[in-house]
């Protein structure tokens, strides 16, 4: 089907810029991006549907490149010990953390885990996102961790946005494992992510790489294993202390790093050679009262592409709002908001190993967008989260939350 859109002023985002067509027109063919231009430069033709957006600000649909969104039972009451001094690490060295989440998760149905997480995702849908990624990580045995990819997949089946898939697998060391981590690593190499991405659940292959969680060596395993299984990898990395996960995920060429609050600038240049973006996770940051600010001016030296996510979790991240992200990036990590607006569309995407499809508004590239009711584009950082008047297509489709 063929539509014009038009009476817009398009932020395309190509190049991780704001490269503005100001009354702009787009053409787009069976769900693509067929042709984008000033409005008058459009040649004469039918079209099956036209939307007149007028005058809203056109932006590419928002990509949440990493959420735990599927899981069982909450967490809020470590958010109250945390508030009386105990911290995150001590809280999950005592058993609690992300293992209080698998016990939730493991007891959990299918239709239950879908439910809840259905309603999670609507909430980041009415935002204007239309790409999900989703982890697994609060199974941490094969049958959970196959019910948590399931869920993540059926949300894309019947849910109007894109979802990738992540086996985080190499979360944490499940209590019937206590002591014996390696042999933990060994079940997930050996049995686990070979089934699981037979069976056509994994997208990605994403662990832990943290004093709590696995070592730089464990992972090491991880990644041959995904290497092997044709698989891409990211990591959870630098997020309480300085292991290492950065240099080890550009040596094999991870899509991301993630957290990085404790990269340096060594990292940022391990990354920039290996094109592994940086995914920045400001609502965990201040969940935690994190103070260690991760190196910005290292990734924007080096030419670090820098993503943002909500990293929807129960625990270091109970958020429902990419767009909040997108303000606490500006108020406490000091990007920019055209940076900021970069990390949830064109980097994100990156971060995902989209790119060549999502993320800017430009020729051949899915029709995901958002039309705003705004000013501006600063204004999508300035309001500190939730939901601003708009249009939001996927794939072409205009679409409700
Ligand atoms: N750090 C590891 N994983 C999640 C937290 C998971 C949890 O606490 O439940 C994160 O990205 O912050
Ligand atoms: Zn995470």
């Amino acid at each position: 089907m063929t539509q014009l859109w038009h009476h817009c002023h398009a932020i395309t985002m190509a190049e991780g810029r704001y490269s503005l067509i100001t009354d702009a027109a787009l053409v787009i063919v069976d769900g693509r991006i067929d042709w984008i231009g000033k409005a008058d430069d459009l040649a004469e033709q039918d079209f099956e549907a036209i939307h007149d957006l007028g005058g809203r600000w056109l932006t590419p649909g928002l990509i949440d490149c990493h959420t735990h969104l599927v899981f069982g039972g909450d967490r809020s009451g470590e958010f109250e010990q945390r508030l009386e001094g105990v911290d995150y690490e001590t809280i999950a060295r005592q058993g609690g953390g992300i293992v209080s989440s698998v016990r939730a998760t493991r007891e959990t149905d299918f239709e239950a885990l879908y439910a809840r997480a259905e309603a999670r995702a609507r909430v980041l849908l009415a935002e204007g996102v239309t790409t999900l990624e989703i982890k697994s990580g609060y199974g941490l045995d094969l049958d959970s961790e196959r019910r948590m990819l399931q869920v993540a997949r059926e949300l894309g089946r019947r849910l109007p946005v894109t979802v990738k898939t992540t086996c985080l697998a190499a979360h944490a060391l499940p209590p019937e494992y206590a002591g014996r981590s390696d042999d933990y690593i060994e079940r997930v190499c050996e049995t686990m992510l070979p089934t699981l991405a037979a069976e056509g659940w994994v997208d990605a292959v994403d662990g832990f790489c943290e004093g709590i969680a696995f070592s730089p060596a464990q992972m090491r395993r991880v990644f041959e294993t995904a290497r092997r299984l044709g698989l891409p990898v990211k990591l959870h990395a630098e997020q309480l202390s300085h292991l290492g996960g950065c240099k080890l995920a550009a040596e094999f060429g991870a899509l991301s790093a993630d957290h990085v609050e404790y990269a340096n600038d060594d990292d940022a240049r391990a990354m920039a050679a290996s094109g592994t973006t940086a995914v920045l996770l400001p609502g965990a940051f201040l969940t935690l009262r994190e103070t260690q600010l991760p190196p910005i001016e290292a990734f924007r030296e080096h030419g670090v592409a820098m993503a943002l996510a909500s990293d929807l979790n129960p625990g270091t991240s109970p958020v429902l709002s990419l767009r909040l992200m997108m303000n606490l990036a500006c108020t406490l990590f000091r990007l920019t908001p055209e940076e900021a607006l970069a990390g949830v569309t064109l980097n994100a995407a990156r971060a995902l190993g989209i790119d060549a499809s999502h993320g800017s508004l430009e020729v051949g590239k899915v029709a995901d967008a958002v039309a705003w009711d705004v000013t501006g584009p600063a204004e999508l950082a300035y309001w500190l989260g939730g939901q601003l008047p708009g249009i939001r297509f996927h794939h072409g489709e205009k679409v409700s939350a």
